[in-house]
């Protein structure tokens, strides 16, 4: 699990440790490590010309000694200070020790750098850069430089992934003693490029994280495996409420999501059945209500269902067993409804439902995903995952809910996956996943994690993100790439009993 903390968790800890450190050595740490990262982009660091952009804090600290240590190595290092009479003294000194200058002419210096280090403001940053500084930003980004933040982006919101007003773009962040919410958060993340975190040795033990991000190993420490005894209800029957005459597609993909999601059995209540049968043999349909379809041990509700939404939800939701609430479901989804259930209820909207439900701007979602998805889960006290770049899982908020558990953020994905009827699919899956016994935090972030992965192998290319060299996909692509997604998970981690090894 990778997990990142918000500023005031970070300080607390960087105090106590500072207390047991000598002065500055801290510092010398993140320095050091800042140092070594861009070393190894610049490559051959003698003859190098690096440009420090350095504001008035410890992060521009951090930018003018590790630029010092790279002076030492004979790159020609220019400083541009923001505001000359508020610098790290200590580290503008050992610049100029190491034999690197301050630079007169700032745009200059910049048109000709190889490597720029942001060190304008880390975490102590507030509220986008300043005029003064987005010139330099600008200028930084044009030169063709390789540029590298310093702790994170200056000008985005360490705690919330939130841009205000202009910001520095880096081809790489190195942070310092853990991840902060805004390297994993859109639109922040969008800023920082590939990401280095230098241990500082902070003792961040007790404190609970305000973001994390499941990784492979945790994700197939996940999914559910059939034993030697499972039928299809050990393995989780999942009832699907979905499609409509008018889009009978979104029946198809949904029961497409929860079969590839693992379930035992697919429960079909809806006026797709044609449309499902014809595509999955396996499927079992029903015409009436929910209630009368038979057992099920999660549903989902929602995907295409179109104006008549209101009374499939109502009986649903008054089942015991877990329920996904998707789409047209979630238009007429009562908060009271939803906290009086003693069930798990799991919620995916888009940017644009979360807005409908907050009543508030889709711009406004998704300049503010943490806080939305946040503030959905403490109205309806209900696990909410709000779909998008970097896709959020928090868990049930509000009252009743003294402890405040980390919000999960989705580190798969490409945009590739923006398309119609990619949400229907990953309702499927997670509602799989819920039939199969996981929590609704497990069983979003799992199918978010294997959506994503789906959607990268399914558009292909060699891209991390599968945007470079990817190609479009269509949602049923996604559905079929799932398996693949779901073997790369487990391959490594996990064989079955008996199986023989040193064979290999
Ligand atoms: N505290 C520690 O032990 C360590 C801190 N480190 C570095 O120190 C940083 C935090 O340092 P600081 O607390 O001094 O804060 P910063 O250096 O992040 O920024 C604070 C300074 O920037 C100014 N400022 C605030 N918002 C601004 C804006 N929008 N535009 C321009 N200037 C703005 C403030 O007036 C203040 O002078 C971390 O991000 C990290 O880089 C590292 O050296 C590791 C150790
Ligand atoms: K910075």
């Amino acid at each position: 699990m990778r997990a990142a903390y918000g500023v005031e968790t970070v300080r607390t800890a960087e105090r106590e440790l500072m207390a047991r450190l000598p002065e500055g050595a801290l510092m010398q740490r993140a320095a050091a490590g800042l140092a070594a990262v861009c070393a190894g982009l610049l490559g051959r660091v003698y003859g190098s010309r690096v440009v420090l952009l350095v504001g008035s804090g410890d992060n521009g600290g951090d930018a003018l000694y590790a630029g010092a240590r790279l002076a030492r190595r004979g790159a020609g290092v220019s400083a541009v200070l923001l505001d000359a009479g508020r610098v790290h003294a200590g580290g503008l000194a050992a610049l100029r020790a190491a034999g690197g200058r301050v630079a007169g002419d700032a745009l200059g210096v910049l048109a000709r750098a190889e490597l720029v280090v942001d060190g304008i403001t880390g975490i102590g940053g507030r509220g986008g850069l300043r005029d003064a500084a987005v010139p330099l930003a600008r200028a930084a980004r044009d030169s063709g430089a390789v540029v590298v933040a310093v702790d994170l982006p200056s000008g985005v919101e360490a705690d919330s992934g939130e841009v205000r007003g202009e910001c520095v773009r880096a081809d790489a962040t190195v942070t310092f003693g853990t991840y902060k919410p805004g390297l994993l958060i859109d639109p922040a993340r969008e800023y920082v490029g590939a990401v280095r975190l230098v241990e500082l040795g902070l003792d961040l033990g007790t404190a609970e994280a305000d973001v994390e991000a499941l990784q492979h190993a945790d994700v197939a420490a996940l999914l559910p495996v059939p034993g030697a005894e499972s039928d299809k209800y050990r393995r989780g029957v999942v009832g699907v409420v979905a499609g409509s005459e008018r889009y009978p597609g979104a029946a198809v993909l949904a029961v497409a999501g929860a079969l590839r999601g693992g379930a035992g059995a697919v429960r079909y209540v809806g006026h797709g059945a044609d449309a499902v049968i014809a595509r999955f043999p396996e499927a079992l349909v029903h015409a009436g209500p929910p209630s009368k379809a038979g057992r099920v041990q999660a549903w989902v509700v929602g995907p295409g269902l179109g104006e008549d939404a209101d009374g499939a939800l109502e009986d649903v939701l008054a089942s015991d067993v877990p329920v996904l609430v998707d789409a047209d479901g979630l238009r007429p989804l009562a908060p009271e409804r939803v906290r009086g259930r003693d069930a798990p209820t799991l919620l995916t909207p888009h940017a644009g439902e979360a807005a409908a439900l907050l009543g508030v701007s889709r711009e406004e979602v998704e300049a503010g995903r943490l806080v939305a998805v946040r503030e959905l889960a403490a109205l309806y006290g209900a696990t909410v995952l709000l779909k998008g770049s970097t896709t959020l899982v928090a868990p049930p908020g509000g009252a009743g809910f003294a402890v405040r558990r980390p919000v999960r953020v989705n580190p798969t994905g490409t945009p590739w996956l923006a398309t119609a009827g990619s949400g229907d699919v990953l309702s499927g899956l997670a509602g799989a996943l819920l039939a199969a016994g996981l929590g609704a935090m497990d069983a979003g972030s799992v199918a978010a994690y294997l959506h994503g992965l789906a959607g990268r192998l399914a558009a292909g290319g060699q891209g991390g993100d599968g945007v470079l060299g990817g190609a479009p996909v269509g949602a049923h692509d996604v559905a079929d790439a799932v398996p693949g997604a779901w073997r790369g998970v487990v391959g490594r981690w996990r064989a079955a009993p008996g199986t023989p090894f040193g064979t290999a």
